[in-house]
């Protein structure tokens, strides 16, 4: 009976994933990967949290995104690609960067994370100006303040189509790289803690439910792209002190933010860089589909 249950399992597998078989399910390639590109990783404290290859960063030059391609090239990537909407205004911050880490090539494209054709020239322009695209961090993300009943549907959708559906377009366009290179790869989507639990006392229905999906959003692509030595993880922030958080309405909700923070503050981005650097690491190999919360403890009550 079981090499029944087997067989079937296999057929159906190969049936609905033509090109994959349930024997494939571990990529030796991958693995291999990570051992030859962290020869130290198993006896070394620093060779555990460090990074090899090229990242793409969405909403890459937005404040959390600064911080974090900062940390990822500190613990070693050899390049970054940062896609946001408009990169003009922190051309300062970037350059920075470069003369910071002047081994590194540092690329930006501007890009809306919606627009599947854009995103795609992106990847492929980063898989052959930085070599190759190894990891995928998405950060683009909007939020807007509305109650339910009063919202226009146009920001439900363009909050929804910026938040979910440009990830899956960026995560699935850099999904495809990954799996014809053939080394696997790092994939992050950013959640909320607004994934778990509803804001107060904003409401914010589409923000919430658009950072909801992206959990199940990680969780699929995991369980789909394990078998090419992709993981896919989500981080879940809870109110971090950035600019995201300075729009209307939502200077005054501070307050009662720390208020009902066992913590008592909002935190900080580079308190989140540390969990996306463990992450992209040889640390996380292991790690997939999995969500980690980083809230001062906002979430327990
Ligand atoms: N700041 C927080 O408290 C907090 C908490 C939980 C989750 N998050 C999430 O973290 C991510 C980064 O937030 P942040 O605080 O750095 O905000 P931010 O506004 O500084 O950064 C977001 C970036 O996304 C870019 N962006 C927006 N729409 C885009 C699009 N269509 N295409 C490409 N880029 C686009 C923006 O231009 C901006 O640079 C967001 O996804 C946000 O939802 C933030
Ligand atoms: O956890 C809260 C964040 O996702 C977000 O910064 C907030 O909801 C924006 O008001």
């Amino acid at each position: 009976m079981a090499t029944s249950h087997a067989s079937d399992r296999d057929a159906l597998t190969k049936r609905v994933l033509p090109e994959m078989t349930l024997a494939q399910g571990r990529s030796p390639a991958a693995e291999a990967r990570i051992d030859s590109l962290h020869p130290a990783a198993r006896d070394s404290a620093a060779g555990r949290f460090s990074i090899a290859g090229n990242a793409v960063i969405t909403g890459g030059t937005g404040a959390i995104a600064m911080v974090v391609a900062r940390a990822v090239l500190q613990h070693g990537a050899s390049g970054l690609m940062l896609l946001d909407l408009s990169v003009e205004a922190s051309r300062d911050a970037v350059q920075a960067l470069r003369d910071e880490f002047p081994d590194a090539k540092i690329e930006t494209r501007e890009v809306d994370v919606t627009d599947e054709e854009a995103v795609t020239k992106a990847i492929d322009e980063t898989a052959t100006t930085l070599g190759s695209v190894d990891m995928l961090v998405c950060l683009a993300g909007i939020v807007g303040c509305a109650h339910a009943l009063d919202m226009p549907i146009s920001q439900w959708r363009r909050v929804l189509d910026v938040n979910t559906t440009g990830a899956f377009i960026c995560a699935r366009a850099a999904a495809r790289a990954m799996v014809s290179q053939g080394n696997g790869g790092r994939i992050i989507l950013t959640a909320s803690i607004s994934a778990h639990r509803v804001n107060f006392p904003q409401p914010q229905v589409a923000y919430n439910v658009s950072k909801g999906a992206l959990l199940m959003l990680k969780s699929s692509l995991a369980a789909e792209w394990a078998r090419y030595g992709i993981t896919v993880n989500s981080i879940s922030p809870g109110y971090m002190d950035t600019v995201l958080n300075e729009g209307e309405g939502l200077a005054a909700a501070r307050k009662v933010w720390n208020e009902r923070n066992p913590s008592g503050r909002m935190g900080l981005p580079e308190e989140l860089a540390g969990v996306v650097v463990m992450m992209l690491s040889r640390a996380g190999s292991y790690m997939n589909g999995a969500d980690v919360v980083v809230d001062g403890g906002g979430h327990v009550f």
